[in-house]
């Protein structure tokens, strides 16, 4: 079972790539950023000891008359100043400096008074603990239920639960300085008082920020505001969490046993090669040891650790002598990996891997992004997510040779986008010389207008993006926006996302000089500034070789998707690197969103199911 702690919780929920990285290796702690240096020392740590002690003592069960007694500020810090606090901050001055103990001693004694005030408000004061419910205590492991029935269990120390005249049972968190961000403040008590929710069922609690600065500024926020925070904000990360640990139990015993695991993509029991491999290389006097399997859709790949003195070019060069002993269909692909080689055996049959199934997943479904795509799954079985409004993978270039599986992969492509938008907020420009690709789409709301089959219509659509384009911006710069997705995210649907797909642009290119040089300028005025208007291009080509495949388009397109190809000239040509011409066809892909590119086998959507997605949005 998925567990967090409080601390981390709200940091992944504002940082996605730290929650990434604690993702990656929960066990090694991720530093949490540091509050800026600068300004007098708070000392957080100490206030919240000092204040703690006092509590202690002033709620014991049999408190003495003289501590029920207490009544004002002063006599409170009078008590907390002698017991505890006076050797504390004497050494301050010592240690830090007269200011920072200045700064400790005024916030402890705005303290003073608020506790003050939370006795006198305090209809039938009878012990200290009428009006302090409880302080600083353990709410150990709550189990807190993901959208897909599982539970993430979360842990942490609420300061405070207190009784407010005004706004009832509160969480209250004591803070010495704002930070840099009170975004962070905010998630942490909407996660305790969901926790303590569920902790206590049958009470609500509303929250309390009490900043210390040294004086007290109090920062209500009501149950209704705490929720909706924790439901905006904190369970999509919850999700993501949970669905990231069921999958890493299910990766865990692919990778480390042998057994038979059932994936969502459901493999047939593939042979474990393992020690034949082991066998073929040491008859071949290159002594190897098979560290891992994992099972791939479309291959498995074998983790080998060459013997002491053995080079990666004699595993390699070895490639066709293993596929003739071990009997495989295909040369065995063998490359460098890290800290081990990878040698990927291709399956004969492979697995497909079902849209149905994979968008169901987490990882997309808790993604904040309308736009985010699921552009496959990798060799560990992990969705390869791309966003449409990320900078990095905001237009898309597809290369394939025919059959590869572009027209599939763009029609999942579209299925996502579909499935994830209303056509208020999503539409689609599609563009099919092919006529097959997108076959059978009539009249829709998500569509712009009619299927594009010819050339001259694809560039009078592409001028017309880019005029909506232009539009779109004096919009937004009249409403104070810097980007689509903003304004869509306040209501305002009258400019939805466009996204303009267009399968096979090669012939285009090639019907003049003028259209080619068309083409190239209104696609790099869509890719410089579509992505803040909301305008994204999704192109593909059975051809990507340089003269349609040009040094600009490439720069312009930020994500890459190169399917098989017909020779390592391509794969330059693409992805700059050669690799895809070893690729299966039927969907398996490598893709670059990032530095290296990743390899994938892209979902399949059977055109049935394709078309109930647009059967009632006529
Ligand atoms: N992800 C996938 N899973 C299973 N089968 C796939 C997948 N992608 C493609 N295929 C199969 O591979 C074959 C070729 O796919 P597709 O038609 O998409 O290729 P293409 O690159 O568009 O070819 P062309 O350019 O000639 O139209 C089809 O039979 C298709 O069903």
């Amino acid at each position: 079972m998925a567990r967090i702690n409080v601390s981390q919780l709200k940091q992944a929920c504002v940082d996605r790539g730290w929650l990434d990285r604690w993702l990656d290796d929960p066990a090694t702690p991720v530093p949490m950023p540091m509050t800026p240096a600068g300004g007098i020392p708070v000392n957080g740590r100490l206030f919240h000891q000092l204040v703690a002690g006092l509590v202690q003592k002033l709620c014991v069960p049999d408190a003495s008359a003289p501590l029920l007694a207490l009544r004002s500020r002063e006599q409170i810090w009078a008590l907390l100043w002698d017991e505890l606090a006076a050797a504390k901050v004497q050494a301050l001055v010592r240690s830090q400096s007269a200011e920072a103990a200045l700064h400790l001693a005024e916030a402890l004694k705005a303290w003073c008074q608020r506790l003050a005030e939370l006795r006198a408000n305090c209809p039938n004061f009878k012990s200290w603990r009428s009006a302090l419910l409880t302080h600083e205590f353990d709410l150990k492991r709550v189990a807190i239920q993901v959208s897909d029935g599982g539970v993430v269990e979360v842990s942490g120390r609420p300061d405070s639960v207190q009784v407010d005249p005004v706004h009832g049972i509160v969480v209250v968190d004591y803070k010495l300085s704002r930070g840099s961000n009170g975004t962070l403040d905010l998630l942490q008590l909407a996660i305790y008082a969901r926790m303590l929710r569920l902790a206590k069922p049958g009470l609500n609690f509303a929250g309390l920020l009490e900043y210390y600065e040294p004086g007290l500024h109090l920062v209500p926020k009501t149950e209704a505001q705490l929720n909706a925070i924790f439901e905006h904000e904190v369970q999509p990360v919850l999700d993501r969490i949970a669905g990231h640990e069921k999958l890493m139990s299910k990766l865990k015993s692919v990778q480390v046993g042998h057994e038979a695991v059932r994936l969502s993509w459901q493999p047939k029991a593939e042979p474990d090669l393992g020690r034949d491999i082991e066998k073929a290389y040491n008859s071949f006097k290159v002594p190897v040891q098979v560290m891992g399997r994992v099972e791939a859709p479309q291959l498995v790949r074998y983790l080998i650790r060459p013997g002491l003195g053995i080079s990666f070019a004699k595993l390699r060069s070895n490639a066709v002598n293993l596929k003739i002993q071990l009997g495989l269909h295909a040369e065995p692909l063998v490359m460098p990996g890290s800290g081990h080689v990878i040698f990927d055996v291709v399956k004969e049959k492979p697995d497909t891997v079902w849209w149905q199934d994979e968008v169901q997943r987490a990882e997309l479904t808790a993604h904040a992004s309308p736009l985010a795509l699921a552009l496959g799954v990798d060799i560990n079985n992990r969705l390869i997510l791309a966003d449409l409004c990320d900078s990095n993978t905001a237009h898309a270039l597809i290369g394939g040779s025919s059959g590869s599986g572009k027209s599939e992969l763009l029609k999942s492509l579209v299925a996502t986008l579909v499935k994830r938008n209303r056509p208020e907020t999503l539409q689609l420009t599609l563009i099919d010389p092919k006529l097959l690709t997108f076959g059978g789409i009539v009249e829709n709301a998500y569509l712009t207008g009619p299927i594009l089959r010819d050339i001259e219509e694809s560039l009078a659509c592409l001028h017309l993006a880019v005029e909506d384009m232009e539009r779109r911006y004096e919009i937004l710069l009249a409403e104070n926006h810097t980007r689509l997705g903003d304004r869509i995210a306040q209501g305002k649907t009258d400019l939805p996302f466009r996204v303009i797909i267009f399968d096979e642009f090669a012939d285009l290119i090639n019907s003049g000089r003028e259209e080619k040089k068309e083409f190239e300028r209104l696609t790099k005025r869509l890719s410089a500034k579509g992505r803040a208007a909301g305008v994204h291009l999704i192109i593909a080509t059975q051809r990507p070789d340089k003269d349609v495949v040009t040094g600009q388009l490439k720069a312009n397109l930020p994500m890459k998707i190169c399917l098989r190809v017909t020779n390592a000239v391509n794969s330059q040509i693409l992805l700059d690197e050669p690799g895809a011409e070893h690729l299966l066809g039927r969907g398996d892909f490598l893709s670059q969103t990032g530095s290296t590119p990743v390899r994938g086998q892209s979902l399949f959507i059977p055109q049935k199911e394709f078309l109930e997605l647009f059967a009632d949005k006529i």
